[in-house]
Order: structure tokens, then sequence, then C-alpha cells
């Protein structure tokens, strides 16, 4: 079944003759969360800012929910609500007044009903009739998500929504994204924050140079990517890793209390049950063991790492 979004040999060079999306290929289901990852200038916003129309091509194609964005722009357009990165509002409009002009310049007549639950929705409702200057900053993001969705859309683009806000501010945005994917809404988000990214997205897409390296939902990326180090601590400190024993990867911590160990959790034998015999073999006993998983942002900075030496290569 096709996706909602269909993204088909996507590439943008800008008239300065920065190549910023080299072919890029995504197909996007409805009602899921997907985070583009991808470091400064790789081209994330390139991205959205075509699919959101306000960027054109150079070449390829998109389909938002069957509309070509060329030939059936404005049906296309329609499905689609962006919150930009930077807060521009209105300073002395009531929040309400702000959700409402927006949903008229998408041609919409009219709908209080709507415009009261996304409010709701949002905890903007007692403040519908505050001015958004007297608002805090997260408030302000919320107004910024009900303009986007003032016209119903069925996708929204979230351009690094919690870019520079404190933590406890980044917990609520994450919260209202989870509200929105409830209510069924697909969400195309890029985010500098890895952990934000592990927290939301359903899938992950890396982009670099223009280039998207990979879509995998989280669970494979970490399968696939990540590796586990088990670290066995020993009764008596070692000098150095027994010769018998090398070869197999293992350090030994600089006081020699702790040998660390990374293994595949997908290889069929792990080795840890022959290291653990091979210890005792060796007359070494073990005090404790523990295991570690790497997180997202080790599998993505290794991820570019390949990129950047295939490219040498
Ligand atoms: N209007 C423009 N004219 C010329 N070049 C541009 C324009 N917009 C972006 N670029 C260039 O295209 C490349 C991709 O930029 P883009 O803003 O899409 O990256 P990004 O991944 O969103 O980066 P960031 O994380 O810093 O926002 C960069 O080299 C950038 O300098």
């Amino acid at each position: 079944m096709a996706g909602i979004i269909e993204i088909d040999n996507l590439s943008k060079q800008y008239g300065s003759g920065t190549k910023a999306l080299n072919n890029v290929s995504m197909s996007i289901e409805e009602g899921e969360i997907i985070a583009l990852l991808g470091p400064n200038g790789a081209g994330k916003t390139t991205l959205i800012s075509i699919i959101c129309g306000l960027v054109e091509a150079s070449s390829g194609s998109v389909k938002v929910g069957g509309h070509d964005l060329r030939t059936d722009w404005r049906a296309a357009r329609k499905m689609i609500g962006l919150v930009p990165q930077e807060i521009a509002l209105e300073p002395f409009e009531k929040v309400i007044n702000c959700v409402r002009f927006t949903r008229g310049l998408y041609g919409e007549g009219p709908d209080e009903a709507y415009i009261e639950k996304v409010l709701r929705s949002l905890a903007l409702w007692d403040k519908r009739n505050a001015a958004t200057r007297e608002l805090s900053g997260g408030m302000k993001r919320r107004v910024l998500i009900a303009k986007a969705l003032s016209h119903r859309p069925k996708v929204l683009f979230l351009d690094e929504p919690t870019a520079g806000v404190d933590v406890a501010l980044r917990r609520e945005m994450w919260e209202v994204v989870e509200q929105l994917r409830r209510d069924g809404v697909t969400i195309i988000l890029t985010t500098h924050y890895l952990e934000e990214a592990e927290e939301m997205a359903d899938r992950i897409g890396v982009i670099n140079h223009g280039q998207l390296l990979l879509v995998k939902s989280k669970d494979e990326l970490m399968g696939e990517f990540g590796k586990k180090t088990l670290t066995i601590e020993v009764d008596t400190p070692l000098q150095e890793i027994p010769e018998d024993l090398a070869g197999r990867g293992l350090e030994l911590a600089r006081d020699g209390s702790c040998i660390s160990y990374e293994y595949d959790t997908r290889a069929e034998r792990t080795g840890i049950a022959r290291l653990l015999g091979d210890l005792a073999e060796q007359g070494i006993t073990v005090r404790d063991v523990s295991t570690r998983q790497s997180s997202l942002e080790e599998v993505f900075i290794s991820l570019l790492e390949n990129d950047k030496s295939e490219n040498r290569a």
C-alpha cells in the first residue's frame, strides 16, 4: 500500500550550486512518527521545505495522500501542517484569533468546535483570549502547533520542535506529540537530540550530505548497529590480559579490575559462555558481570563515520 507521503528520487540544487538533496526516496506510513536525523547542513530542512511546498525540487516527485506536489499542489498542501523552528507570532493578537486566521489562510470556513478541540488538546483553551506576548515559551510553541493543526492536516512537520528549550519543556512537547499520535496524525520531525528521536519516533531516517543513508525502525537500527558491552569485574586486579585470551578484543581497565568485551547480540554465539569458562580456567575469579547497550547516539556517530570513510574511499 502506498504511504501517506511518497518521495521519489528527490534532488535539490540551490542557485548557489549547493547540492542539498541527492536522489532521496522514502515512503512514510499513515500514523507513524518519523524522526529525521543529520548534522547541520545535511538537507533536513530542504527536504521538509520541498514537501511543504516552500522550496521547489530540482528533480524527482513527492505525493501527499496520492496528490502530486507539482500537478495537484493545493490538495497536497491541505493535508500538511508545518510547525516552524522559529517562533513568529503576532504579539498583540489573541491566541484563538491566530488559530482562526491560519485556518482561513487555508481557505477553510470557520469551525469553532474544531478550534476549541485543538486548543483544549494543547492545554491552551484557558489562554484562548490571552495575547500571544503574555505566554510562556512552551505555550507559544503550542500555539504554533495549534496553528499548524488549524486546517485538520493529516501530516504534521515539526522542524526541531525542542531546539534550545529546557528539559521540562522538552518533556512537555513529547507529551503533546504523543497525544497527536493517539489522534492519528502522521508526524515527521527533525531533531538534533538523539534522546528525542529515541523517545518518540517509530522510525528514524539518517541524512548526511543530502543523502538518505537509511530509514529503519528504532529497534531494527539498534539491533543492526548497536553493540553490547559485557563488563566483567574480577576479584583480583590483573596486570594484563592473559596471553591465551588475546585476539578476542578484550580490554582491561587501567586499574586492572574490569575486563570489557564487546559483542554482537545477533550473532549465533556471543562468545560469553566460552569467555567466562576460559577466565575460570585461567584461575581468574569473576566478582560481577554487567552489560550495556550502545546508545542511539553511538550508533548515529558510527553511521556518519562509516559514510565519511566510504566517501573517502
Ligand atoms: N536558500 C538556500 N540557498 C542556498 N543554499 C541553501 C539554502 N538553504 C539551504 N542551503 C544549503 O543546503 C544545504 C542543506 O541545508 P539544510 O538547511 O537543508 O540542512 P539541515 O539539515 O536542515 O541543517 P540544520 O540542521 O543546520 O538546520 C546546506 O549546505 C545549506 O547551506
